[in-house]
C-alpha cells in the first residue's frame, strides 16, 4: 500500500510541476527584455480584471507586483503561466517566445517556474526526496521511481539544498519542517530544474520574523542568476527586497520605481490613502 501511495505520489508530481525538458528552446534576450507583456486586458464575465497592462522585465531582475486584493496580481501571473489566456494583448518570453501560443506544461519546460502561496510539498517524503522527484525530467514513472541520480543531478540538489538553507534537515520528512522551512523547499523544488524565471506568491505569509529575514536573503541571492517577479502585501518585506516595484491597481499599471518613488507617487498616494497627494 506505501508502494502505491508512493507512486500516485509521484505520478501526481509529475503532472504538478511539469519538469524542464532538456531540448529547452533558446531564449533570445539580445533586447534586454525577459518578460514583454503589452496591451493585455482579460475580462470575467464582463468585469476587467486586466485592463491594458504593461510590464517589461529585464533579465535578472527582481521586481515586486503589489496592489490592493482584486488588483490583477494574480490574473496576471496566470496569463504568463498559460493558465489563462486574454482578450487581447502580447505576452513574450524574450524576444521570440510568443507564450500565448504555449500551453501550461510547455511554458513551464521552457523556465518559467511559479511557486503559489500555499506551499504543496510532499510532506510523507523527505525534504531530499522532494528534491529529487522534481528533479527527474519528465522521462516518464519508472525513471522517476527507478533511475539513479547522475553526479551533475546529486551536485545541483547539493547546490540547491544549501541555497534554501535546509542541507541539516534533508533526511528530516517534509512534514516536520515549520512553515517557512516548507516554503523554502518548494522554491528549491522549482530551482533544481534552474528556470530563468520565478514567480512567487506571498512567499512570506504566515512566516516569523527570521524566517522573513531569510527569505529576504534567499530571494535577493537568486536574483542575477534568475529573474524574480514576487507578490506580496507585506510592505516592509517589499522595503527589504525591492529594486523596482510595480503598483498594480484595477488591472492597469499605476506606478513604477523604486519603493521611494513609488511611496511618493501622487496617484498611489491616492489610491492607498484616499486622499489628494
Ligand atoms: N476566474 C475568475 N472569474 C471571475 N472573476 C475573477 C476570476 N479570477 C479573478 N477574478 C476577479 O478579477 C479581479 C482580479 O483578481 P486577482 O485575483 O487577479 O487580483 P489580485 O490582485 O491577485 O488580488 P489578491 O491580492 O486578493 O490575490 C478580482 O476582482 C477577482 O474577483
Amino acid at each position: 500500500m506505501n508502494a502505491l501511495n508512493t507512486l500516485r505520489d509521484k505520478v501526481l508530481h509529475q503532472a504538478r510541476f511539469f519538469p524542464r525538458a532538456p531540448e529547452q528552446e533558446e531564449i533570445d534576450i539580445s533586447h534586454d527584455l525577459i518578460l514583454y507583456v503589452e496591451g493585455l486586458s482579460v475580462t470575467f464575465d464582463g468585469f476587467k480584471a486586466l485592463n491594458d497592462l504593461n510590464l517589461y522585465i529585464k533579465p535578472g531582475e527582481l521586481r515586486c507586483l503589489i496592489g490592493a486584493n482584486g488588483a490583477g496580481k494574480t490574473t496576471l501571473m496566470d496569463v504568463i503561466t498559460g493558465k489563462t489566456k486574454p482578450d487581447v494583448g502580447n505576452v513574450y518570453f524574450g524576444q521570440n517566445v510568443n507564450l500565448l501560443e504555449r500551453s501550461e506544461p510547455e511554458i513551464a519546460r521552457l523556465g518559467i517556474g511559479r511557486k503559489f502561496q500555499k506551499p504543496t510539498v510532499f510532506e510523507a517524503h523527505s525534504v531530499l526526496d522532494n528534491l529529487e522527484m522534481s528533479l527527474k525530467d519528465n522521462k516518464g514513472i519508472w525513471y522517476s521511481l527507478f533511475a539513479k541520480l547522475t553526479p551533475a543531478q546529486q551536485d545541483r540538489i547539493d547546490s540547491v539544498l544549501h541555497t534554501i538553507n535546509l542541507a541539516s534537515q534533508a533526511h528530516m520528512l517534509a512534514g516536520a519542517l515549520s512553515h517557512g522551512q516548507k516554503q523554502w523547499l518548494e522554491i528549491g523544488m522549482l530551482l533544481v530544474s534552474d528556470p530563468q524565471v520565478l514567480l512567487i506568491d506571498e512567499p512570506v505569509a504566515g512566516m516569523t520574523a527570521q524566517e522573513t529575514e531569510r527569505t529576504a536573503e534567499l530571494l535577493n541571492g537568486l536574483a542575477g542568476d534568475h529573474t524574480v517577479i514576487v507578490v506580496e502585501h507585506d510592505m516592509e518585506f517589499v522595503r527589504s527586497i525591492a529594486r523596482t516595484v510595480t503598483v498594480l491597481h484595477q488591472g492597469s499599471v499605476l506606478a513604477e520605481g523604486t519603493m521611494e518613488q513609488v511611496q511618493n507617487n501622487k496617484d498611489v498616494i491616492e489610491v492607498y490613502l484616499g486622499e489628494p497627494a
